[in-house]
């Protein structure tokens, strides 16, 4: 993995990430979170700045982040939220543009993301909304917000139908990573996040996968070291989705894991988080493609060992009629199958474009057949 990173022991690693739009900086380090006011003056501008953040997350993070903001020249103020999953909905979203526009933002100010990946997505699209659109800048402190969901444009809340049914793409303009936040995390949320960063291993970077069954994230590791593997799955994120920004194809690569995943997720209204749903769907997954002779034995073997090495579950109990159909209300439906990512070997997957019955065999196969 050290190959493939940059950045020079202790200083921030910056990772430009290219869009349609315009490019921006993802700042990976240990303290960068002072830095946030002075780095949004630099890459946004603007007079006022709104920090959104979580119950949990704000009464950690929000007022550092605020106090940067107005040393850097912002008129900050914060708006807070009910922690979880099952917070991320339109009536929030709606309550936050309420508060934007009581707060006076223009076009040209700033909403800030604090938070993990509820916190981002429901910021981003209220970002996306108010007034058409006006700048966003994300925070994650999450170790799943800093290597996956910060990163990339989406935005979303789910419906009752299913996970993240409602949103927008819109870019950051600017996302910064303080690893020191992980440290506030508890030892089953930095589990939790662990499912993202062993998926980019799965599809794209075998010798990240490789590292991590040496080094599990659950061990000892250096804050440099996190800040490395950020950085590393960030730069793996980036050049998936500068090749494929609005997920006409190669992108649906980053939905590995995540067709039984969500709907696990869904149906078990929210009680395991987004990580561990990730996780198991992708040791499905992976049992049914070699069910089907798409790969070999060690590939679930290893995703599976990886899996339970961070302490993450590998199988679902969920009556598979269920798991099939909340699939079938994915955004990966089309016509009359779904597009599900399989993998090939560690490092390789694909994306097939399967039949609903084609799908209720591979949730047979790969599905409540674990260890
Ligand atoms: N937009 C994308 O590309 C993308 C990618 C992956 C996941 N997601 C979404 O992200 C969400 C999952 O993200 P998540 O796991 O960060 O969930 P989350 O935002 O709910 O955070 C998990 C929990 O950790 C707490 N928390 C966050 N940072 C903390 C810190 N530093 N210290 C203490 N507590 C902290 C939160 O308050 C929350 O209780 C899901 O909704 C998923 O759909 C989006
Ligand atoms: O950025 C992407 O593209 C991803 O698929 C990243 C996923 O980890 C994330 O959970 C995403 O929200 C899932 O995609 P969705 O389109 O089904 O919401
Ligand atoms: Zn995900």
């Amino acid at each position: 993995m050290s190959q493939t990173t940059v950045g020079v022991e202790g200083k921030p690693i910056v990772v430009r990430v290219p869009t349609s739009q315009r490019d921006y900086d993802v700042v990976v380090g240990e303290g960068v979170i002072d830095e946030v006011g002075q780095l949004a003056r630099q890459a946004c501008g603007g007079g006022r700045a709104c920090v959104v953040s979580d119950s949990n997350v704000a009464p950690l993070y929000a007022d550092a982040v605020a106090q940067s903001l107005v040393a850097a020249g912002y008129d900050a103020c914060i708006q807070i939220f009910e922690a979880g999953e099952r917070n991320k909905r339109l009536s929030t979203v709606e309550e936050l543009l309420g508060g934007l526009a009581q707060a006076g933002l223009t076009r040209d100010d700033v909403v800030v993301a604090v938070g993990g990946g509820v916190t981002g997505d429901m910021a981003g699209l209220a970002a996306a909304l108010y007034l058409r659109g006006i700048s966003l800048v994300q925070v994650p402190t999450s170790l799943l917000a800093m290597v996956d969901s910060s990163v990339g444009g989406k935005t979303a809340v789910d419906l009752e139908a299913g996970k993240n049914l409602c949103g927008a793409f819109w870019q950051p303009w600017l996302v910064v990573a303080d690893v020191d936040c992980l440290d506030t995390l508890t030892p089953e949320l930095f589990r939790d996040s662990c499912g993202e960063v062993i998926k980019h291993g799965v599809i794209r970077d075998p010798e990240l996968f490789s590292w991590l069954e040496a080094n599990p994230l659950t061990g000892e590791v250096s804050e440099d070291e996190l800040a490395r593997v950020v950085a590393r799955n960030v730069q793996i994120k980036r050049d998936v989705v500068a090749s494929d920004e609005r997920e006409h194809g190669l992108r649906q690569i980053l939905n590995f894991g995540h067709t039984i995943g969500h709907a696990v997720e869904a149906a078990g209204d929210f009680s395991l988080g987004h990580g561990s749903c990730v996780a198991l769907g992708m040791c499905c997954i992976a049992r049914a493609a070699y069910g089907m002779g798409w790969c070999g034995q060690e590939v679930p073997q290893r995703i599976e060992a990886l899996v339970r090495a961070h302490g993450l579950p590998t199988d679902t109990d969920l009556p598979h009629d269920l798991i099939v159909s909340y699939a079938t209300h994915d955004k990966k439906r089309h016509g009359d199958g779904v597009n599900v990512v399989v993998p090939l070997a560690i490092g390789s997957v694909e994306v097939r474009h399967v039949s609903l019955a084609e799908f209720g065999r591979l949730v047979d196969l790969g599905c409540g057949v674990g260890a």
